[in-house]
């Protein structure tokens, strides 16, 4: 799938640890369903087997919702299930390593914590950046808080679209506005929310406000 800024808009990225009344395919139908516009499996703890399962049963999900799927780190996985893309971060296989493995047609995702991140990683074929955290997370506690100020520059410093990650909820997407996002990923502001359906569609309706066309 040719790669494009709006599938940032609402990027679903999933964590087992919300998992418990509802399966982690149950909260995935529910976030494509209710209109996630981008979805990233993120396994910490699956050996090879159990992740390349599930990726599968994602992948046939995510078809049927036509939303493009990103697997979190693994390209084995993601060449495998058939996904769109992968998603590596610092310390994972290099941006141009991952990129000549998924070849010129499946999209590629970089984390950058700085300018210069961003920067290395748009030369070495990133489609988009995902930057952060944002907002103190619960999801990921040793993640590097970022300002809205350094945002904002990793914004200004590359030519491909940036989406915000962490701690991201419906009462704090919209000082997200102004720092010149494509959209906000988040965790738990969906999958550890009761309600799926109505996180999503209240996140969104914030994030018109917040992401210029
Ligand atoms: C969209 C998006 N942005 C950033 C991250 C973080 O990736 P990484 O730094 O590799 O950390 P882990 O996700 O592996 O814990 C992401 N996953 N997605
Ligand atoms: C993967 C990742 N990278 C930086 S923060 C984070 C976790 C985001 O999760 P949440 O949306 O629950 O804070």
């Amino acid at each position: 799938m040719k790669f494009h800024k709006d599938m940032l808009f609402l990027y679903g990225v999933t964590d087992q640890a919300f998992t418990g009344e509802k399966t982690l395919t149950e909260q995935i139908e529910e976030a494509l369903s209710a209109g996630v516009t981008l979805l990233q499996l993120r396994e910490k703890g699956l050996d090879k087997r159990a992740f390349l399962e599930e990726a599968l049963l994602v992948r046939e999900l995510t078809k049927h919702y036509g939303v493009p799927l990103i697997i979190n780190d693994d390209v084995e996985i993601a060449l495998r299930c058939g996904a769109d893309g992968v998603h590596v971060g610092q310390d994972d296989l290099s941006p141009s390593e991952v990129r000549r493995l998924i070849g010129p047609d499946r999209i590629l995702g970089v984390t950058a914590k700085d300018v210069s991140q961003a920067k290395d990683a748009f030369m070495d074929g990133a489609d988009y950046i995902g930057s952060g955290a944002i907002f103190p997370s619960t999801t990921k506690k040793d993640a590097i808080p970022l300002t809205l100020e350094q945002l904002s520059a990793i914004c200004r410093s590359v030519p491909i679209p940036v989406v915000a990650i962490g701690g991201i909820t419906v009462e704090n997407v919209s000082s997200l506005k102004g720092t010149g996002v494509a959209g906000a990923a988040v965790v738990s502001g969906i999958f550890g929310q009761k309600d799926i359906t109505a996180a999503v569609r209240h996140l969104k309706e914030q994030l018109l406000k917040v992401v210029s066309p």
